[in-house]
């Protein structure tokens, strides 16, 4: 049997950010491979009008939790959820639930998170750093925990081009970001933005990597680990292939370009596009889960979830993918052929994004209030080209990710464990399988 599934039997394990992407897939990965865990706590929010069991009863119906359902038909007795907002002090937690999670929690998945790159500096430091930090007190207080596993992101250190599985220090403490944002108001913080994160592009990964400094420097005597998934796409094969709920990183940029929407984007056809599907980065924390409470390491470990270093893949050749992909399976209803390609410069991105982009949707918007329509698509574009003008960073640089850590984790697994549990170097060998099964699920899941 497996090591890493027997160790998480009769464990009480606590998630947060369990209604989102990571969250779900390592939920029902648990829920699967260990169905004898004694009970997943997660903490949730109410949210669009909905309950806390109204939004559990929607993850635990949807396509994701078919299979484990058929396993383990009580599904629904193994989770608690806990009201709480990790916005608010103590997360805002009842009492009583407050006690039962300190007496009882074994181990702690922290995958909670703004990962908006537009989040305001003080929200993006609310949740990934403040919130890191009262989870760390919490964790403290928990006698029976064995392991805390914090998700962060390889772009933490997006400054950087070659990126070791270490914490590297922020230019300011996060303590003194901390306390700055209790007294400064709004406008000066957006104001100071730009100065504070410096050579980070966005808020988002400035934040993620003040909170690893949080955890490195307040971790006290936990036993933790850090994991850092690069671009994360559909599932590769668990629990089965292409599953996929958002339109995060290139997912969007896919479903526009099969839509016609999108003709050009501003890429360096050879920069890495370092994608990592879902149940790779979930195998890889539950067996990081796994070595961090029974091996218990002298010190904090980071392990990198990324595939370019080992055998890359070029937005290039992801374009060209995605490209054949809806030549064989269009959409319905496209707004145009899909047809698209990389500019490398931002004079002919503008020419492009003029001709291709606003000037098609100037038209058919005229054409909308001519056949008396409301326009539409012009805001749709201008949406688009936002996105697209927060992804280009990303896509015109490639970093080198050391994976020393993930490697070693793996020479520590069972025969059985590497068997059945497939981690980045593998997925790696297959990368342009994940590539490919990134339009079908889309087209399926997202089309409408
Ligand atoms: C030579 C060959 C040539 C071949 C050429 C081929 C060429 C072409 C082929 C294409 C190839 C592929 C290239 C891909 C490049 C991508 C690079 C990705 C790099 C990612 C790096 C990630 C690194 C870090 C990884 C991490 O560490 S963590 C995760 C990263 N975090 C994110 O990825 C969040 C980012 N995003 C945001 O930060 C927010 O999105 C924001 C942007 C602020 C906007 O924000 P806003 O304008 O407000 O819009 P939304 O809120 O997004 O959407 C508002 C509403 O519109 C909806 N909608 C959004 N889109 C769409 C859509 N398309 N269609 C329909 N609906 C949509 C949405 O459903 C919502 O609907 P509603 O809910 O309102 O009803
Ligand atoms: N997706 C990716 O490509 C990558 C993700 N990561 C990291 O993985 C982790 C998970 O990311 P992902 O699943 O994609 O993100 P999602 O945006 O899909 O999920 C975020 C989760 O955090 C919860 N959350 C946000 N704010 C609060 C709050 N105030 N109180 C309680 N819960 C809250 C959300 O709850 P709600 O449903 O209520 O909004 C949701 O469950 C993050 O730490 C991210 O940085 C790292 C690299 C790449």
């Amino acid at each position: 049997m497996s090591m890493i599934a027997a160790f998480y039997g009769n464990k009480s394990i606590l998630i947060t950010g369990a209604t989102g992407f990571l969250g779900k897939v390592l939920m029902e990965k648990l829920l699967r491979t260990s169905p004898h865990l004694k009970v997943i706590y997660i903490l949730v929010r109410p949210k669009a009008g909905q309950t806390l069991q109204q939004r559990v009863f929607q993850i635990l119906d949807s396509k994701l939790f078919e299979k484990v359902k058929e396993s383990c038909p009580n599904v629904h007795e193994k989770i608690r959820p806990i009201s709480a907002d990790l916005d608010q002090r103590d997360f805002a937690m009842g009492k009583e639930d407050m006690q039962e999670l300190l007496a009882s929690t074994n181990i702690i998945f922290h995958c909670a998170a703004t990962v908006r790159f537009d989040a305001h500096l003080r929200n993006a430091v609310q949740l990934n750093v403040i919130a890191t930090q009262q989870l760390l007190v919490m964790a403290s207080q928990m006698p029976k925990l064995e392991a805390f596993i914090h998700f962060s992101t390889a772009f933490s250190n997006c400054n950087l081009n070659q990126i070791d599985e270490v914490i590297y220090p922020c230019p300011v403490e996060p303590r003194k970001i901390i306390d700055s944002m209790e007294w400064l108001d709004d406008t000066i913080i957006e104001e100071i933005t730009p100065k504070l994160i410096r050579d980070w592009p966005n808020t988002y990964t400035y934040t993620k990597a003040l909170g690893e400094m949080v955890i490195q420097q307040e971790g006290g005597n936990l036993n933790i680990a850090i994991i850092r998934p690069s671009i994360v796409g559909p599932s590769w094969q668990e629990p089965f292939p292409g599953w996929v709920d958002n339109l995060n990183g290139p997912s969007g940029m896919i479903i526009a370009t099969g839509k016609g929407f999108l003709r050009s984007i501003r890429a360096t056809p050879m920069a890495v596009a370092d994608l990592i599907p879902v149940d790779m980065v979930v195998n890889l924390t539950l067996a990081a889960g796994w070595y961090t409470a029974v091996h218990r390491p002298k010190s904090l470990l980071i392990y990198h979830s990324t595939t370019g270093g080992l055998n890359p893949c070029k937005w290039s050749e992801m374009g060209l993918q995605v490209l054949a992909s809806f030549k064989k399976i269009p959409f319905e209803k496209a707004f145009r052929r899909p047809n698209a390609n990389f500019t490398t410069n931002s004079l002919s991105a503008q020419y492009w994004n003029a001709v291709t982009h606003r000037a098609p949707a100037i038209v058919y918007d005229c054409y909308l209030v001519l056949t008396g329509r409301k326009p539409r698509m012009m805001k749709l574009m201008t949406r688009l080209l936002k996105t697209i003008s927060m992804l280009e960073y990303f896509t015109n640089r490639s970093w080198e990710w050391t994976s020393a850590n993930s490697e070693m984790l793996r020479s520590e697994m069972s025969p059985e464990d590497q068997r059945v549990t497939v981690l980045t170097t593998q997925a790696a060998r297959n990368r342009m399988d994940c590539i490919s099964r990134y339009c079908l699920p889309l087209r399926k899941s997202l089309a409408g």
